[in-house]
């Protein structure tokens, strides 16, 4: 357990007041219970410069629990890296069976494709760092969740956009997760007001940065500051949002969950 626990290097307290607060957590509700697959991928990207930036295991275990609520078939996840809660969503999504790969489709077309058959439980990542997701994708592949996803190397704002287009993807999701540039929070959220069904969520990941939000900024690292303040300007906006109704977790780094009412 203690080895699982190193390789988890996201941060050693999450938003609680001791490591050993978060460290309880872990050893005791969560790394017991992650799914083999989950484990791997989170043991064989540690080696990534940039693993802190995978989501956080207790988060989601959240994640899995609302899929599962939800029923959800169709996910929409902007912000992939080496996959931890892409491959934690394929897990979480009910097994059609059918192989619904598009690597080298046009975007447009591939979603016309998933369309076709709304049966299909598939998600739609999209990130601009395809050799990240790479890095997890032997785990994926291995796990047999593949067929689920279709992945996008583009700018989520740009993809985003393009989906918005086809009118038959509207309120078309049951499930997405933001999880890429803090500085597009916004843009992203008012693509997925239309994508995501009513009744469906849209989760968005950091919203405390690092507790920093309710910090001065004098006392703010500099390097913090840029993501405090567009932070707290996207709580504030989603505070005010009353096409949504928001539950703002701390969980994790802070994920503000938004279930969308008109
Ligand atoms: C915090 S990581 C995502 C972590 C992931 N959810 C996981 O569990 O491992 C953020 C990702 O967003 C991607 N990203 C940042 N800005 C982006 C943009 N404008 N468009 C698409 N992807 C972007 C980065 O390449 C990075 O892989």
């Amino acid at each position: 357990m203690e080895e699982k626990m190193k390789v988890y290097a996201s941060s050693d307290k999450g938003l609680l007041q001791t490591k050993e607060l978060y460290q309880y957590i872990l050893s005791t509700s969560v790394f017991s219970r992650e799914l083999e697959p989950l484990k791997e991928l989170r043991e064989v990207c540690a080696v990534h410069p940039r693993t802190w930036m995978s989501t956080a295991p207790d988060a989601g275990q959240l994640m899995a629990i609302l899929l599962k609520l939800l029923n959800a078939k169709r996910t929409i996840e902007i912000g992939v890296f080496t996959g931890y809660s892409l491959l934690l969503t394929a897990l979480n999504i009910p097994e059609d069976g059918k192989v619904c790969q598009a690597f080298n489709m046009r975007l447009v077309e591939s979603f016309l494709l998933i369309r076709d058959s709304d049966w299909i439980a598939h998600i739609v990542a999209i990130d601009v760092d395809r050799a990240a997701y790479e890095m997890g994708l032997p785990i994926i592949k291995k796990a047999g969740v593949e067929h689920k996803i279709d992945f996008i190397e583009s700018e989520a704002l740009q993809a985003l956009d393009e989906i918005v287009q086809n009118p038959d993807a509207e309120g078309s999701f049951d499930f997405a997760f933001v999880d890429a540039d803090k500085v597009n929070f916004w843009n992203y959220h008012e693509r997925l007001m239309k994508l995501v069904k009513v009744g469906g969520l849209a989760i968005y990941d950091n919203t405390l940065w690092r507790g920093t939000v309710a910090m001065p900024e004098d006392v703010v690292q500099q390097k913090q500051k840029e993501g405090r303040k567009l932070t707290i300007e996207f709580n504030n906006l989603l505070a005010k949002d009353a096409r949504v109704q928001i539950c703002h977790a701390s969980i994790g780094d802070g994920m503000t969950i938004c279930r969308r009412i008109s």
